[in-house]
């Protein structure tokens, strides 16, 4: 009787170095693509998208049909915690997200955390879904966004420069901003719960502002949450395999290995290779870290970037990944070309 072979993304994850290594893109669903722009103008706004689990694995789909990744990400977004809480959430066109801001203590009462489930339902379907339609050799990855970044986007209201309001009452009152962060772990926890249960084999929290906060406050408010994250998944689910992305964090992703608990680490784009693999690579796999514009440059540039990323990394547990997601700009046949140099060694 032969045995399956584990999938690359696993074997990586697990401390494996890998005959070639595993590869997938942040945003590799999405407006680059000319098939998701027609799911998209089909499902109506951006909401009803990821609430619609026939749609959402469609364009989950689509770049592995395009590019054979080694792993697919849930079709979804950072900000449907927010959405399932009941804070008033729309995406205007060209805009981005926004939000009807909380910004106090005595705001949380507009928040209901006891059922979240019902929003996010439809989500939990997409992963049963695509944890039957994606290829057998394909990882299936859910994510959510860490609580500190989800809490700049409920504060603030939309994206932001300078996180005046959110930092002001951080500092201002920390036990009632403690209570959203409490708010917010407790139903991280509940949301990668039921995307595990659903199929989901890995998953990814996206700590995209994490860099914006100096160490005191990154300790208690990057570190704290997401080492609680991570117990309260292991709790129930002891090997599971979570990848952290604290983007924009320098040296203090050391600590955030350390302390985290973190099975591996997504590496920004500024992330020195050399040091990520003396410091790094030597504690948990590393995931990363190409340049997203590389990806919209192409050829030389980019072909020589990814050969050096892979010769500085290859000799420990790595998987090949963008610095931050794609952008909306990328050519496809961009992405095209990297995932041939992934695969066979040599541009298309
Ligand atoms: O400007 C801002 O601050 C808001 C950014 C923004 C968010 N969702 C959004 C937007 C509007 C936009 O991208 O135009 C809204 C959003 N989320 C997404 C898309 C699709 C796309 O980018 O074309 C879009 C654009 C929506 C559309 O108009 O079709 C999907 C999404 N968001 C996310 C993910 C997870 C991943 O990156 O792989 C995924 C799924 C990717 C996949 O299935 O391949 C995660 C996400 N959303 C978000 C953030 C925060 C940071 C950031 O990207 O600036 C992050 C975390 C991160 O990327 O580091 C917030």
């Amino acid at each position: 009787m032969t045995t399956t072979p584990a999938k690359l993304m696993l074997r990586a994850l697990s401390g494996e170095i890998t005959e070639r290594p595993p590869f997938w893109l942040m945003r590799q669903a999405g407006r680059y693509l000319p098939e998701y722009r027609a799911t998209r103008a089909q499902a109506g706004n951006f909401l009803d998208l990821c609430y619609n689990p026939r749609l959402a694995e469609e364009v989950t789909l689509q770049p592995l049909r395009r590019y054979g990744m080694d792993a697919a990400i849930l079709f979804a977004d950072i900000l449907l915690i927010p959405d399932a809480l009941g804070q008033p959430l729309d995406y205007l066109e060209g805009e981005g997200p926004v939000l009807d801001p909380v910004r106090s203590a005595g705001e949380l009462s507009k928040l209901n955390p006891e059922n979240i489930h019902k929003t996010l339902e439809p989500v939990y379907e997409t992963v049963s879904r695509l944890s039957s339609s994606i290829p057998s050799d394909c990882t299936l990855i859910g994510f959510a966004g860490a609580p500190w970044t989800v809490a700049t986007y409920m504060v603030e209201g939309r994206g932001s420069k300078d996180y005046v309001n959110i930092k002001k009452w951080m500092y201002g009152d920390p036990a009632g901003f403690s209570a959203l962060m409490d708010i917010l772990v407790e139903a991280t926890i509940a949301y990668l719960l039921k995307q595990v249960e659903a199929g989901a084999e890995v998953v990814q929290i996206f700590d995209t502002w994490a860099g914006v906060l100096p160490d005191d406050e990154f300790r208690k408010w990057v570190l704290g949450p997401t080492k609680r994250i991570v117990e309260g998944l292991r709790h129930h689910h002891p090997d599971l395999p979570v990848i952290g992305f604290p983007k924009g964090v320098g040296g203090n992703i050391i600590d955030f290995v350390e302390e985290t608990g973190v099975t591996a680490v997504s590496l920004d784009t500024g992330t020195p290779l050399d040091w990520a693999a003396r410091n790094v690579q030597t504690r948990v796999p590393v995931q990363g870290n190409l340049d997203p514009i590389l990806l919209v440059q192409g050829g030389a540039a980019m072909e020589n970037r990814i050969a050096e990323i892979i010769n500085r990394l290859k000799s420990a547990p790595f998987i090949f990944n963008l610095g931050h997601g794609i952008i909306p700009q990328t050519p496809p046949e961009h992405v095209g070309a990297l995932s041939q140099l992934i695969r066979d060694g040599s541009p298309s």
